[in-house]
C-alpha cells in the first residue's frame, strides 16, 4: 500500500496549512462575505454548515484532492458492493444493506442479501407486532410492560441510544431497559422494580460467546425462573438477537425466537437490523422502517453526491484537516437535544472502536495518527461543565453542534420557548468559539487592565453546526449513517481497516485466566506481572481470602 503522507496531495496540504494555522476564523468571515453560504450543504433533512472551519475553498480542494489520491470514490463503491473490505476478517462490510428498500437486489457471496434482510425485517415486525398488541404474553397469560435487552458494545449502545432518541415514539405503552455491564449492580437496579411476569427480555449478541451478556442473561433467567417457578417460563420471556443459532440453542433459547444477522454486519453498525429489536417492540415497524429510510437516503447520498456536496466526505476530510495537520487529538460531539444524551457514548464506539488503529489494512505500521478522541454531553449541561476548556484551553478541540428546529414540546419562559432557549445557545456557543472577543473589546467594557487578559475569548475554534427540522425517527438513521461514513472517509484516507477490533481481544482472555486468581481458596501461585499480582493480594485481603 502506498505511503498517502509522501503523495503530493498530502505535501499539498502540508504546505497550504501553516497559512491556515496563521489566519484567525475573523479574517476568513470579513474576507469571504459569501462563506456562510458557500460553506453548507444538505443531505436528506440534515444542514450542515462548515464555514466556521479553518479553511478557505483552496484548503476544501486539497483536501478533497486527497480523499480521490486515496481512492475513496472506488473504495465506496467497494464497500456497497460488498467486497470484502475488511480485510483482517475477510468479510463483506454491508450494514447499508440492513437499510436496503425492499425491491433493491444485492447478490454478495452467492447470497441475495436484499431478501434476507427483508425475511428478518419482517420477522421482527411480526413478533414486534404481536407484543405491542398484547397478543404475545408472558407465561401467565399477562402483557409484555418491559422489554430488557440485554448486550453490550454495539449490541447495546446502539438500541438503547436509539431507544432514548425516538421516546416520544414508543406508543404502545411497552418501555425498554438496557442491561450491559458484568458489574452485577447494573442488572440487580434495572431488574430491582419489574414485575417478571410482563417482562421479555432479549439477549443481543452478535457472537453469543460474550462473557458480560451471557453471564447477565443466566442471572436473568434465573430470576425469572425464581419468580415464575418454571423453566418453562424461559420461552415466553427470552428471545435472542444473534448470528449463531448453535449458542442461543444451547443457552435454552428457543431458535423459533431468534432474529438473526449475518458476519457482514459490524456490531457497532448493527442496530438498524435485529439489534434494533428492543426499539422497534417501543416504537412499533412502521417507525422502524422510517428510521431506516433515512440511513438509506444518507446512504445514497454518500454513494452518489460528487465529494464537494458530499456531507460525509466533507465532515470526514475536515477530520484529517484537524487531526493530522493541526494535530488535534479530540473531537467532542455536542447534540442541543436531551434525546441525544447517549449519542457521544453510541459514537465512541462507533468511531473509536473503528478507528483506533495503529496498522494499516496490509498490515504495516500507519503512517499519520489515526483515530480521533470522540466525546460529548448534551447542550447545554457541558456549557457548564467543560465549555470553558473548549473556549479558553490551549487545546485545539473542533466540535460538532446538533441541533433540531421543531420540539417535542416547548414551554414558555419569559417570553421565548424552551426550545428556543436551548437553539440560541448552541448559536452563540459556535459563535463565541469562532470569533471570540478581543482584548481591545473587552477593556472597552470597561474592564479592569488586570482582568482583561483573563476575559479574552481567543475564538478561532472550528466547529460543524448540523441543524435537522425535528428529531424524527428518519433524522435519526440520517444522522447515524453520516458519523458511520465520515469513520469510513477517515478510515479509507489512513488506510485502515475500519471493520475489525483486534484490540478488544487480549484484555478478554486475561480476565478470564485472572478470574480464578481471585476466587480460588488458596493464593494463586502466579499473575501476568508484579504489579498484578500486588493488586490481587490487596483484593484477595479485602474480600477475606488468604493473600
Ligand atoms: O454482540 P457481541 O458478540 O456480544 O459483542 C459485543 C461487542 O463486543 C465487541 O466485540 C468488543 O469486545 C464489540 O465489537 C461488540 O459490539
Amino acid at each position: 500500500m502506498a505511503d498517502i503522507t509522501e503523495s503530493s496531495e498530502w505535501s499539498a496540504l502540508a504546505e497550504h496549512h501553516p497559512t491556515l494555522a496563521g489566519t484567525h476564523l475573523r479574517e476568513l468571515f470579513a474576507g469571504d462575505p459569501g462563506r456562510a453560504d458557500r460553506m453548507a450543504v444538505s443531505a436528506g433533512d440534515l444542514y450542515l454548515d462548515y464555514s466556521k472551519h479553518r479553511v478557505t475553498d483552496e484548503t476544501m480542494r486539497l483536501l478533497l484532492a486527497l480523499a480521490v489520491r486515496a481512492g475513496l470514490r472506488e473504495r465506496i463503491d467497494a464497500m456497497f458492493a460488498g467486497e470484502h473490505i475488511n480485510v483482517s476478517e475477510d468479510r463483506a462490510v454491508l450494514h447499508t444493506a440492513l437499510r436496503l428498500p425492499r425491491d433493491a437486489r444485492l447478490n454478495v457471496d452467492g447470497q441475495d442479501v436484499g431478501a434476507d434482510v427483508h425475511a428478518v425485517l419482517d420477522k421482527m415486525a411480526d413478533f414486534s407486532g404481536r407484543v405491542r398488541s398484547g397478543e404475545w404474553t408472558g407465561f401467565t397469560g399477562k402483557p409484555i410492560r418491559t422489554v430488557v435487552n440485554i448486550g453490550i458494545g454495539g449490541s447495546d449502545l446502539g438500541p438503547a441510544m436509539a431507544y432514548e432518541a425516538l421516546s416520544d415514539y414508543a406508543d404502545a405503552g411497552i418501555s425498554a431497559r438496557f442491561v450491559s455491564n458484568i458489574d452485577p449492580a447494573d442488572l440487580s437496579g434495572k431488574l430491582r422494580d419489574l414485575d417478571p411476569e410482563q417482562t421479555l427480555f432479549i439477549v443481543a449478541s452478535k457472537t453469543f460467546g460474550t462473557l458480560e451478556t451471557l453471564t447477565n442473561a443466566k442471572v436473568a433467567r434465573e430470576w425469572l425462573v425464581a419468580a415464575l417457578g418454571d423453566d418453562k417460563a424461559v420461552s415466553r420471556h427470552f428471545v435472542a438477537v444473534s448470528t449463531n443459532a448453535q449458542r442461543v440453542a444451547d443457552f435454552g433459547i428457543d431458535t423459533d425466537n431468534m432474529f438473526g444477522f449475518w458476519d457482514w454486519v459490524g456490531g457497532r453498525y448493527s442496530f438498524d437490523g435485529a439489534i434494533g429489536l428492543s426499539l422497534m417492540i417501543a416504537i412499533g415497524a412502521d417507525r422502524f422502517r422510517e428510521m431506516l429510510a433515512g440511513f438509506h437516503t444518507m446512504d445514497e447520498h454518500f454513494r452518489t453526491a460528487p465529494f464537494e456536496q458530499n456531507m460525509p466526505v466533507l465532515m470526514g476530510m475536515l477530520g484529517i484537516w484537524y487531526n493530522d495537520f493541526f494535530g488535534a487529538q479530540t473531537r467532542a460531539v455536542l447534540p442541543y437535544s436531551q434525546r441525544l444524551a447517549r449519542f457521544p457514548a453510541y459514537l465512541q464506539q462507533l468511531t473509536m472502536e473503528s478507528n483506533g488503529k495503529s496498522v494499516r489494512a496490509d498490515g504495516a505500521p500507519v503512517v499519520a495518527q489515526t483515530g480521533e478522541i470522540f466525546w460529548g454531553e448534551p447542550g447545554t449541561n457541558g456549557q457548564h461543565a467543560f465549555y470553558q476548556l473548549l473556549h479558553q484551553g490551549t487545546r485545539l478541540v473542533p466540535a460538532d453542534f446538533i441541533g433540531f428546529a421543531e420540539p417535542f414540546e416547548d414551554h414558555t419562559a419569559g417570553g421565548a420557548g424552551m426550545h428556543d432557549l436551548l437553539t440560541a445557545n448552541l448559536l452563540a456557543q459556535t459563535s463565541a468559539l469562532a470569533f471570540g472577543k478581543t482584548a481591545e473589546e473587552i477593556a472597552a467594557e470597561g474592564t479592569p487592565a488586570a482582568v482583561v487578559s483573563h476575559k479574552v475569548m481567543p475564538g478561532n475554534r472550528p466547529t460543524n453546526t448540523i441543524l435537522a427540522p425535528k428529531l424524527t425517527p428518519a433524522t435519526l438513521g440520517q444522522l447515524v449513517a453520516l458519523y458511520e461514513h465520515i469513520v469510513f472517509v477517515e478510515g479509507t484516507i489512513w488506510g485502515i481497516d475500519s471493520f475489525d477490533q483486534w484490540g478488544v481481544e487480549l484484555g478478554k482472555v486475561m480476565a478470564m485466566d485472572l478470574a480464578p486468581a481471585l476466587t480460588s481458596p488458596e493464593p494463586p501461585a502466579d499473575a501476568p506481572d508484579p504489579s498484578t499480582a500486588a493488586l490481587v493480594r490487596r483484593y484477595r485481603e479485602w474480600r477475606g481470602r488468604p493473600a
